[in-house]
């Protein structure tokens, strides 16, 4: 059979284009180093206002009848009749997003707030972007051919653009035509796929079968697979082996060279 041809590359980040470790020995630690300090230094800012009402709110649903899995979540201490020191309320922010980090939550306000702590870290250059070796070029390659390429990450579009921005192989955010995050909905859920099909500026008439997604995790390729995307499943060094009995249904890369063998990008 010949290859499908491909018009538009999404890509996941942790797993994919970036080694996990890089998420989980360098990004996460500094946002549970620098949370307290940051959140105090910056306690009045409109930004911080915003992420802690955001998580505030989450907070609320989740102790009173969101998901059962965060009912014994810690309660932040943000409302008029809570109100206590600032030093009190900023605990209270602190221990649930710890709590959040526990569980690798991938919650719209955890990753936002995340993203503006990572922010000081890439500016003052203690945090570098890592992505495998084989990204960039790849990245040239589809611009090249005029293969639109975006992200979708439950990372915040503002951490994914620090991550491409101050890369380790340069600024490779010129290589890319748009960002996705949690905010367009969950990438657990199909419908997630179809949103972002239809935010995508293709030439009309546009399917599914003209996107090709790329992700480790396999109940993401599974929901993008049943919308009709095209899916490849990334097994990268380090990466957690999947056990799941349909993996041998996908394609599987261990190095984005390879999408170039399994799929023909063409407009
Ligand atoms: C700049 S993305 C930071 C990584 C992150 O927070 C995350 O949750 C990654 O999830 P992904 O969807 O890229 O696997
Ligand atoms: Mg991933």
């Amino acid at each position: 059979m010949s290859n499908p041809i491909v018009r538009s590359v999404i890509l996941d980040i942790e797993g994919t284009t970036t080694p996990i470790s890089f998420v989980y020995d360098v990004l996460f630690p500094y946002v549970r180093q620098n949370l307290k300090s940051y959140l105090t230094q910056h306690w009045e800012s409109d930004i911080v206002k915003n992420d802690v009402s955001m998580l505030f709110q989450q907070n609320k649903l989740d102790r009173t009848g969101g998901d059962d899995k965060f009912k014994d979540t810690p309660k932040i201490l943000y409302d008029a009749e809570d109100i206590s020191d600032s030093t009190t309320q900023i605990q209270s922010v602190v221990d649930n997003v710890f709590y959040q980090m526990d569980r690798d939550r991938k919650s719209t306000p955890l990753k936002q707030l995340q993203g503006h702590i990572w922010l000081q870290g890439y500016q003052q250059g203690t945090l570098k972007g890592v992505v495998f070796d084989d990204v960039p070029v790849s990245l040239e390659k589809w611009k090249q051919l005029q293969i639109p390429v975006y992200i979708f990450s439950s990372g915040s579009v503002e951490a994914q653009k620090l991550l491409f921005n101050y890369s380790d192989h340069g600024d490779l955010i010129p290589m890319l035509s748009g960002h996705f995050d949690t905010t367009i909905g969950s990438k657990l859920e199909s419908i997630s796929y179809t949103n972002i099909i239809d935010q995508i500026n293709l030439k009309a008439p546009v399917k599914p079968s003209d996107f090709l997604f790329v992700t480790d995790s396999i109940h993401e390729a599974k929901a993008a697979k049943e919308v009709g995307l095209n899916v490849s499943v990334s097994i990268r060094p380090g990466n957690p082996p999947i056990q799941d009995p349909s993996l041998p249904t996908f394609n599987k890369i261990t190095d984005f060279h390879q999408l170039f063998d399994q799929y023909k990008f063409g407009k």
